[in-house]
């Protein structure tokens, strides 16, 4: 079986991590199925925005897989990160189109690193969340920057003590953009995200992110400067003459994505 799994329908993408005997942890066949997804993905142009799931299990995804790690090390000698073709999900930070996360249970440490790559986020009520690695000797240099969305007293307090927290705390301060009761009800509502958002101009949503993202990375001239450029492209496409005169002529516009 497949640890990962890729579905495409309706130009929306699902990749499911599926290791529920493990609590869906990162192995390197799983890691490295994730990279090979994004890259499918990001080169699949009917794919215009993706759910990032797993299989139900109670844990969305608990990290890196802690007994390969300790097979690797014994029979290697080496760390598992270098087995890992993109340790620090690179690739999928890199990702054009919007990912979304349906954390159909609680994440911890890698885990949470992958829904923090994801745009938005809908969780599970009742559901812990929480960077481990102090708890395990491990390090998260990928976490603080990534983190910074929260406050700094919370996010200190994720980072020092290891602790997992009730998400509906973290929801407080805009982890999640929802959450809802049940599994169902969570892959529901990404799943009515993802179709609003397949249905805009290709272009337009591309730039929207690419946009933010930069933003986020660069500070405010930075992420203005290369939000220009990405909009330039939009203003000179054949959908930034289709969106206007659809509405001129009250009909569903047709995007082409040129
Ligand atoms: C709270 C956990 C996740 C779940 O607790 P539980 O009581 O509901 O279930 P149980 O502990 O019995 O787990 C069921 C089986 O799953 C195995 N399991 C769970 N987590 C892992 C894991 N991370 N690696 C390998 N196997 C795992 C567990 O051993 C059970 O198997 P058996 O039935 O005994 O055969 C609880 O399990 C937990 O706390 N897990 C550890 C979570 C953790 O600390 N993760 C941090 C990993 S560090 C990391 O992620 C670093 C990432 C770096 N990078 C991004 C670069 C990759």
């Amino acid at each position: 079986m497949s640890p990962i799994d890729v579905k495409i329908e309706d130009g929306i993408a699902t990749v499911s991590i599926n290791r529920p005997e493990r609590k869906n942890a990162l192995s390197v066949a799983a890691t490295n199925g994730l990279t090979d997804a994004w890259e499918q993905i990001e080169t699949d142009e009917s794919v215009r925005v993706t759910i990032l799931t797993s299989a139900d299990c109670g844990v969305f995804c608990a990290g890196l897989d802690l007994k390969e790690a300790t097979q690797i090390a014994r029979d290697e000698g080496v760390d598992i990160l270098t087995k890992m073709r993109d340790p620090f999900h690179e690739t999928m930070r890199a990702c054009k189109k919007p990912i979304i996360a349906a954390m159909t249970g609680s994440l911890m440490a890698g885990g949470m690193m992958l829904t923090l790559n994801c745009d938005l986020r809908v969780g599970l009520k009742g559901t812990k969340v929480g960077i481990t690695e102090v708890k395990i000797g491990r390090g998260s240099p990928w976490a603080s920057p990534a983190l910074t969305m929260l406050p700094q007293p919370i996010l200190m307090e994720i980072l020092l003590t290891g602790d997992l927290m009730p998400i509906e705390r973290l929801h407080e301060y805009g982890f999640t953009n929802y959450i809802e009761d049940t599994p169902d009800a969570v892959r529901a509502r990404a799943f009515d995200l993802a179709k609003r958002i397949a249905s805009g101009a290709p272009l337009s949503v591309i730039a929207a992110k690419g946009g933010v993202r930069a933003t986020m990375d660069l500070g405010c001239a930075g992420g203005l400067e290369e939000g220009k450029r990405l909009h330039q492209v939009v203003y000179a496409s054949n959908d930034a003459i289709e969106g206007p005169r659809a509405f001129a002529e009250k009909r569903a516009p047709v995007w082409t994505g040129t």
